[in-house]
């Protein structure tokens, strides 16, 4: 499953950046994640993520250029996460399809527990491995 995440930094603040924590109940329940979603059959990444942040957030973005991309494998599951530099463009993220969300440093995300296939991402993050995250 290709699923495409957002690296949405604060308006205000550009050293903040949104993270939601997963619902209860359903997979990887209650950990945290980067906005985002499945790609769907002949969707583009930025397509999918678009719409992902629409449906979930209730934002409008920009995507720009690719920052990470990692495969992991969960028992239910094979990820290929790919992590994107993105821009608000109009709206405020709002909790549609998330238990919680919050704008965190890197170093703050640390601290909060990720997606199993987020914790290599977060290493490079943190390091700056990513170069330019705008
Ligand atoms: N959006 C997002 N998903 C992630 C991240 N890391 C990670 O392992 N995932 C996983 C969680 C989900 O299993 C899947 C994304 O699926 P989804 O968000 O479209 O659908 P969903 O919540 O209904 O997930 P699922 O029940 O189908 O597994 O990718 C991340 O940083 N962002």
């Amino acid at each position: 499953m290709r699923v495409v995440a957002a690296l949405l930094p604060h308006p205000e603040d550009g050293a903040r950046f949104l993270v939601q924590q997963r619902l209860p109940g359903g997979s990887r329940a209650l950990l945290w994640e980067f906005p985002g979603g499945k790609v769907e059959p002949g969707e583009s990444d930025e397509a999918a993520l678009a719409r992902e942040c629409r449906e979930e957030l209730d934002v409008a973005l920009e995507v720009g250029r690719r920052l990470w991309e990692g495969r992991h494998t969960y028992p239910d599951l094979t990820v290929e996460l790919v992590l994107y530099a993105t821009r608000l463009v109009s709206g405020e993220p709002r909790p549609l399809g998330a238990h919680a969300l919050k704008f965190l440093t890197p170093a703050e995300m640390g601290a909060l527990p990720f997606c199993e296939a987020d914790i290599p991402l977060l290493e490079d993050l943190v390091a700056g491995r990513m170069g330019s995250l705008g």
